[in-house]
């Protein structure tokens, strides 16, 4: 009996899912949903089958004939939740279980119609990654095991389910309407997703709309107008586009996230929308999670890197290929020093700065930062220069058609690797970025002429002249390169001159509040506050909160914005600011 994923109660010697059957009506009164899952088993079994739940409240569970099965629910563990185990009698093949949600269920976030754009209609959307998929179904909630799924949602009539799954049917029945999907590509629970709003579609493309609620719609559509030439650059890249279609879901305000690449429909926050297509490499980002990350997945939380290296690693051949390559450089300019905030920020953790991490007894989202992005991103980048970019590609391509639907481990990749391209690991030094903590000796530094110029500017206040063509993210270089210690009157200069503080561009916003919350500048209070209030995406959320906890009368601050503000934040990222003003 082994159990390989440290967040799931799946041991291997049990029988594993191969489809679920999810049925669900959605109940915003009470915040619930009642449902039932039907898993299919690959095999028929007996004996104890464990699977992952977290706050559900078991009705039944039954076999394929209605007749009951012996089941119990173990006492809650911080972490993982409550282990499910059903006595399967010898020959079973499907179980379904009747449950309902609590409304505290993690994954999900339920929202008023104050909180939305259109303020007439509630909300509800889903984030299962990494193990929230169990507060949502009863299931083995491990990358491990992919599901193939048909689910129902019923909704009140008015509102719009949509699912990262293949549409397949709606059917109004009264005052309610059912909503039909279907998932044939095998997945893992993570990227089980769902959102139910006033939902509008506008076309993109041949393969491609966008969803929002109407009041967004709009100004979404521009700003991602471009998504069919991306998706057609990341197929010359990477090979063939396996899910049919990328559909794209603007998200309320409260997202917890830039971006969740949930198949075949991607969710995005709306803080992507500056008006100017400055941000999209987001949705580069989440695209490229169609080949690794989808298609060659994580096993588990503690190889997050294969997800996340390999994405932002295809991320920036994307950006390269359609924006040229001093755009892919200056994003691997500011991934750097996302990473070196990371690893300062994980001083006391050290072991959570390395690729490979062991994460028994630590919760995913604790451990969560960039560095599985950039510390992964500069691993394939090493060994790119180290073969060369064409044998390099070819690694690439194989890698993803030898491992299309399957999850892998750290080593399993380093396997694959010397067989592929033997003697690079050693020769990048892999064990630095693997299994070490920080950044590793010689590790790439990306250089480009307006990465020197904006180096240059480095104790200067510039003038117009020497930024009159610099871009959003050529700002948030500039900002973040501030010294600390940079002196209040520099702030002053620079908002007087730039009005910084009334950017659109949420990057340069945050990262310019952040710096100027540091340095004590005072008119930087006013604006943090109110966009505290705006958004709940977790990467402005923890630097804000962080800067105003990082002083004492600024902690007091923090905790009153908080306890305004946190029921307007997913439950993840209200758990994310707890940790943070519990630590300041
Ligand atoms: C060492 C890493 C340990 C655990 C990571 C596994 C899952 C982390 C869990 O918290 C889910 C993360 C989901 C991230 C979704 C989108 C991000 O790629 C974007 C984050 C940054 C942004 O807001 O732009
Ligand atoms: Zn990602």
């Amino acid at each position: 009996m082994a159990r390989l994923d440290p967040h799931s109660y799946n041991d291997d010697t049990q029988p594993e899912t191969e489809n679920l059957t999810w049925k669900a009506r959605v109940d915003f009164r009470t915040r619930r949903l009642h449902a039932e899952a039907t898993l299919s088993l690959k095999e028929t079994s007996a004996g104890p089958l464990d699977l992952d739940t977290r706050d559900l409240e078991i009705r039944s569970v039954v076999d394929a004939e209605g007749k009951p099965l012996p089941f119990l629910v173990s006492p809650p563990e911080p972490i993982l939740g409550s282990r499910l185990r059903v006595e399967l009698r010898p020959g079973t093949k499907q179980l379904t279980i009747r449950y309902r949600t609590s409304p505290q269920a993690s994954a999900l976030q339920w929202l008023t119609p104050a909180q939305t754009a259109g303020g007439q209609f509630p909300y509800l959307f889903s984030q299962c990654q990494a193990i929230h998929a169990r507060s949502v179904v009863p299931l083995q909630d491990t990358p491990r095991i992919r599901i193939r799924y048909r689910a129902e949602l019923t909704v009140p009539k008015e509102l719009k389910a949509v699912m990262a799954a293949g549409f397949t049917g709606r059917e109004e029945q009264g005052v309610e309407a059912v909503e039909r999907y279907e998932m044939p590509q095998p997945i893992p629970p993570y990227l089980l997703a769902f959102a139910v709003g006033r939902l509008a579609a506008k076309e993109l493309g041949p393969r491609s709309r966008v969803w929002a609620e109407p009041e967004v719609l709009e100004s979404a559509a521009e700003e991602f107008e471009d998504v069919d030439a991306m998706l057609r650059a990341a197929e010359a890249l990477f090979g063939a586009y396996d899910w049919e279609r990328f559909d794209l879901l603007t998200m309320p305000p409260s997202f917890p996230y830039g971006g969740m690449e949930n198949p075949r429909l991607t969710f995005l926050t709306p803080t992507l929308l500056a008006g100017d297509k400055s941000l999209v490499s987001v949705v580069a980002h989440e695209l490229a999670h169609s080949w690794t990350g989808n298609l060659v997945t994580n096993a588990s939380a503690e190889h997050f890197w294969l997800n996340e290296g390999f994405t932002v690693f295809a991320e920036r051949r994307i950006l390269e290929v359609l924006y040229g390559s001093d755009v892919a450089a200056l994003h691997a300019a500011l991934g750097r020093r996302a990473l070196e905030d990371a690893v300062q920020h994980f001083k006391d953790h050290p072991k959570l700065t390395a690729l490979r991490t062991h994460l028994s007894g630590v919760d995913p989202d604790e451990a969560f930062s960039q560095v599985p992005y950039e510390k992964g991103f500069l691993f394939l980048r090493a060994i790119e220069d180290a073969v060369g970019r064409p044998a390099f590609d070819d690694f690439l391509k194989r890698y993803i058609e030898s491992h299309r639907f399957q999850a892998l481990t750290t080593e399993q990749f380093t396997t694959f690797v010397e067989k592929h391209l033997p003697g690079v690991l050693a020769k990048v030094d892999a064990e630095a970025y693997l299994n070490k903590p920080g950044i590793p000796q010689g590790s790439p530094v990306p250089r480009s002429n307006r990465l020197e110029q904006i180096g240059r500017m480095k104790d200067k206040v510039p003038t117009a002249e020497d930024v009159k063509d610099w871009t959003p993210a050529e700002w948030q270089l500039y900002i973040e390169g501030l010294r600390k210690g940079t002196p209040r009157d520099v702030f002053r200069q620079l908002d007087e001159r730039f009005h910084l503080t009334k950017s659109h561009n949420s990057e340069v916003l945050v990262s310019w509040l952040a710096a100027a919350l540091r340095a004590g500048w005072e008119p930087a209070l006013g604006r943090t506050e109110a966009f505290l209030g705006e958004v709940g995406r977790m990467k402005y959320l923890k630097p804000l909160y962080g800067a105003l906890a990082a002083t004492l009368e600024g902690k007091a601050l923090a905790r009153s914005l908080f306890n305004r503000y946190a029921e307007r934040y997913h439950p993840i990222a209200q758990a994310a600011v707890e940790s943070i003003l519990n630590r300041a």
